[in-house]
């Protein structure tokens, strides 16, 4: 009776979690989004400031609507991007940091999203594309940005992709980016 009462209570108190993979070019700034989305949804953050460049992964939890996201957040150096594969399987949705002011290394961004988006275990993930540092002069604009990525996106698969500008040290655009993941998570079964 006890173990019946027990499972009753674990189905009724179940919380359904999704998991969030952070992806993008070394320097994108996806600890910096990280940490604001866990402040921007009432939880401690880290400032910017005291942020380092990841060498593992940081994880993160934030509640959006009710919905239970835990968001793991990778090293985006070249040597680390191997890792990545690891996390596909698992992961209900992708989110892909572009730092709009490195023009030198956007062939390298778009090269790298593509890799992501053609891998078979990625097929059909939602995927959202943060036009990042939006708070800065020299950014390129977030219209030009939309037209190069999404077209990767769809090019690759019918997928939900999206493409929303932000200024994750600012804060700028980040609770959007949160809704816009609950949304789409609440149509798919975890
Ligand atoms: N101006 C500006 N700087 C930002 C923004 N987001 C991040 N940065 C800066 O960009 C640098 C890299 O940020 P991180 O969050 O560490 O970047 P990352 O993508 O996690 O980098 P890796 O961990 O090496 O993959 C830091 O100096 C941040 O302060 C932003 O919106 N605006
Ligand atoms: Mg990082």
């Amino acid at each position: 009776m006890y173990h019946l009462a027990k499972s009753v209570y674990q189905q009724l108190t179940r919380k359904e979690e999704y998991s969030v993979l952070i992806l993008g070019l070394d320097n994108a700034g996806k600890t910096t989004f990280l940490e604001r989305l866990k402040g921007e949804f009432g939880g401690k953050s880290l400032p910017p400031e005291r942020i380092n460049p990841t060498i593992g992964q940081n994880v993160g939890h934030v509640i959006v609507d009710g919905m239970h996201l835990k968001l793991w957040d990778v090293g985006g150096q070249e040597n680390l991007r191997t890792l990545w594969n690891a996390y596909y399987a698992e992961c209900h949705a992708i989110v892909f940091v572009v730092d709009s002011t490195d023009r030198e290394r956007l062939e390298e961004c778009k090269n790298t999203l593509k890799e992501v988006v053609v891998n078979e275990a990625t097929e059909g993930i939602p995927l959202l594309m943060l036009a990042n540092k939006q708070d800065c002069e020299d950014s390129m604009d977030v219209v030009d940005i939309i037209e190069i990525f999404n077209k990767i996106a769809e090019h690759v698969s019918a997928r939900d992709s999206r493409v929303l500008p932000i200024s994750a040290k600012e804060g700028t655009g980040v609770g959007d980016a949160g809704r816009w993941l609950a949304v789409r998570l609440g149509r798919v079964p975890v």
